[in-house]
């Protein structure tokens, strides 16, 4: 009933007008299903009484006019059947859409920790398997057992009035088989469910051998042989726990359909002796035939559609789930409009942080200030926090302890919006988009129109203009090979793609980790010569192991196992004679060398 309660809203948002049509149709369907099985009984009652009476012509018209009749209500029955099916599908495709229009919208906004989390990203998973078919698959499931359980009572009471004894028949040839297709669909679900993260792992190594992406990895390393052996064991027992299932559920169902066929002929006998002792008609024997036949396949169907319907109620509960997860990090009751100008900037307040999940903190005790227009770096080694840093500067976590600050205001206070607004940002895995050069440009400031000139300024700015023009089509070229007449580009040239779109946004902070990491030192070089310029004046974050680049910085932070452990200017931290001192002095040392 719960899955129903949040269903129904479901339909009613997105299809409305078939929701009705269908249930309009199923209950026609049934109606008139009855009514064949009703004319077909009274057909039956008439051709037995005339097997009694002389024939004469006239007493075989009311035998015509019920073939005709039920003829005409078969035919009608038929056209609605289809109608109801025609009303079915089209609802079923509207919702569906409707659902992945949901799950998108929950997607693209879930935290971040959403996507690191491996047990809620089995929620994700799970809820795409669980298919977007499902709502209306449980509607119309609901509506046919309705229907079939109504048919089904009927007949029931049909063979009552034959004989009481035929009724637990009927019961024996259905609930067993109910049971056991009830059982081994729960038990096959909650198998899937252990089987989820071996699922993911095989379908990670299909990736592996089949994506573009490793092929050269693969083939230098050699890798092919042992990705298909581990894929192809993790397969094997997977299929091999399925097929134990299956062959399970297989035994049993003979076992359960074997007592089901025992006991209806053991009826048909007793019902043709009856029969035979003159104690019943020839005519309720036919009708006996005719209807537990009709009876067995319908309590078939409605066993079936009892454990589709079970099966829906299972996977529903997992889209569900995920449609009702509401990301932690989201606005406040009442935000805080953003300061313009900002007179302060950004402060971290002895900010401690550690990922969902893990014990050991990525940062702790973090001072540190970022005024307007002023150029911050941040240095460190491997794993020492920085990136971690700028999450939690643009918000995509937040501060286990202490609290980051904009002009004095805690930055949860500001709408999530309008405070990441502020920034632009290029990570260090940003994004390649299979669109045309100036679409992965414009995705910077994707509420710019299509042909606005911000995208060629932004490209000159990150130095991407002259490659970008050399292309087949320019800035219309798109740079994948996934599409005709796409292109690949290199690397650096990626690079100057990402850094032109971190360029496009009018944000007041651009926040650069490891910007120029595949640059060749002549691009470096003319990115930072004029930097400040570039980047119109505006605050930057910048995150860089090149201590050339980062020297003129205003500031510069060093960070250590997610401390920081030194800041100041270049020439301050020169003269303090710390790590970063060290650090500089190795670089430094390495192009003296090769200089001499
Ligand atoms: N999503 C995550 N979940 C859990 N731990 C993480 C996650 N991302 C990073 N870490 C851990 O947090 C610490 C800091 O990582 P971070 O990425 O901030 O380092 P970094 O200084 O940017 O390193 P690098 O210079 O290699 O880019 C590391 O110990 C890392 O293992």
């Amino acid at each position: 009933m719960d899955t129903l309660r949040a269903i129904l809203p479901l339909l009613w948002v997105s299809s409305r007008k078939w929701t009705l049509l269908a249930t309009l149709f199923m209950v026609m369907e049934a109606c008139l299903g009855l009514a064949v099985l009703y004319l077909l009984k009274q057909l039956v009652d008439v051709v037995t009484q005339l097997l009694g009476d002389a024939t004469s012509p006239d007493s075989f018209t009311p035998v015509l006019w019920y073939v005709a009749l039920t003829g005409v209500t078969t035919l009608a029955f038929i056209v609605i059947r289809a109608l109801s099916n025609l009303a079915k599908e089209i609802q079923s495709l509207l919702v569906a859409d409707h659902i992945d229009q949901e799950i998108h919208a929950r997607a693209v906004v879930a935290d971040l920790a959403f996507y690191e989390s491996p047990r809620y990203f089995d929620t994700l998973e799970r809820a795409r398997e669980a298919g977007n078919h499902r709502p209306v698959q449980v509607v119309s499931n609901l509506m046919m057992l309705a229907r079939n359980g109504i048919m089904l009572t009927a007949i029931a009471a049909l063979i009552l009035s034959l004989n009481w004894l035929l009724v637990p028949v009927l019961a024996i040839a259905i609930v067993p088989a109910l049971l056991v297709r009830l059982h081994f669909t729960r038990h096959l679900y909650d198998w899937q469910h252990r089987r989820t993260q071996m699922e993911r792992r095989a379908g990670y190594l299909d990736w592996l051998m089949t994506s573009n992406y490793h092929a050269k990895e693969l083939r230098l390393y050699q890798l092919g042989e042992h990705l298909r052996g581990c894929y192809g064991r993790l397969r094997s027992q997977i299929r091999h726990e399925r097929l134990q299932i299956t062959q399970r559920r297989t035994r049993i169902e003979v076992i359960v359909g074997g007592i089901a066929t025992t006991a209806f002929f053991s009826a048909l006998a007793y019902l043709a002796w009856q029969t035979a002792q003159g104690r019943n008609s020839v005519g309720d024997l036919v009708l006996f035939l005719l209807i537990f036949q009709r009876a067995q396949s319908m309590g078939q169907d409605l066993v079936h559609q009892l454990s589709n319907l079970y099966e829906d109620h299972l996977y529903m509960g997992l889209l569900l789930k995920f449609l009702a997860i509401r990301p932690v990090i989201a606005d406040p009751a009442e935000p805080a409009p953003i300061p313009d100008p900002i007179r302060e900037g950004i402060r971290f307040h002895d900010v401690g942080f550690h990922y969902p999940g893990c014990t050991t903190p990525a940062l702790r005790h973090i001072d540190l200030s970022i005024a307007p227009g002023q150029i911050v770096a941040l240095v460190g080694t491997n794993g020492s926090g920085k990136t971690s840093l700028i999450k939690l500067l643009c918000r995509l976590y937040d501060p286990t302890t202490g609290k980051i600050t904009l002009d004095g205001v805690d930055i949860r206070d500001y709408g999530l919006e309008d405070y990441r607004r502020l920034f632009s940002v290029i990570f260090q895995d940003y994004s390649h988009y299979a669109e045309s050069a100036g679409e992965n440009i414009r995705f910077g400031d994707i509420e710019s129109p299509r042909d606005t000139p911000a995208v060629k300024s932004a490209a000159i700015k990150a130095d991407a203009d002259s490659f970008i023009q050399g292309l087949s089509a320019g800035y219309d070229t798109p740079l994948t090979r996934m599409f005709d007449d796409g292109q690949e580009i290199s690397i650096g040239q990626w690079q100057k793609i990402a850094l032109a779109r971190a360029f496009m946004q009018q944000s007041r902070v651009i926040i650069l980790d490891e910007p120029t990491s595949a640059l060749d030192p002549g691009a470096e070089f003319q990115l930072f010569e004029n930097f400040r310029e570039r980047i119109d004046h505006r605050a930057a974050l910048i995150i860089s192991h090149r201590l050339s680049t980062v020297r003129m910085a205003d500031h510069i932070y060093v960070m250590e196992q997610g401390v920081i452990c030194e800041s100041g200017t270049h020439d301050e931290l020169i003269e303090r004679g710390g790590i970063y001192c060290r650090l500089f002095n190795q670089q430094a040392h390495h192009y003296r060398e090769v200089d001499a």
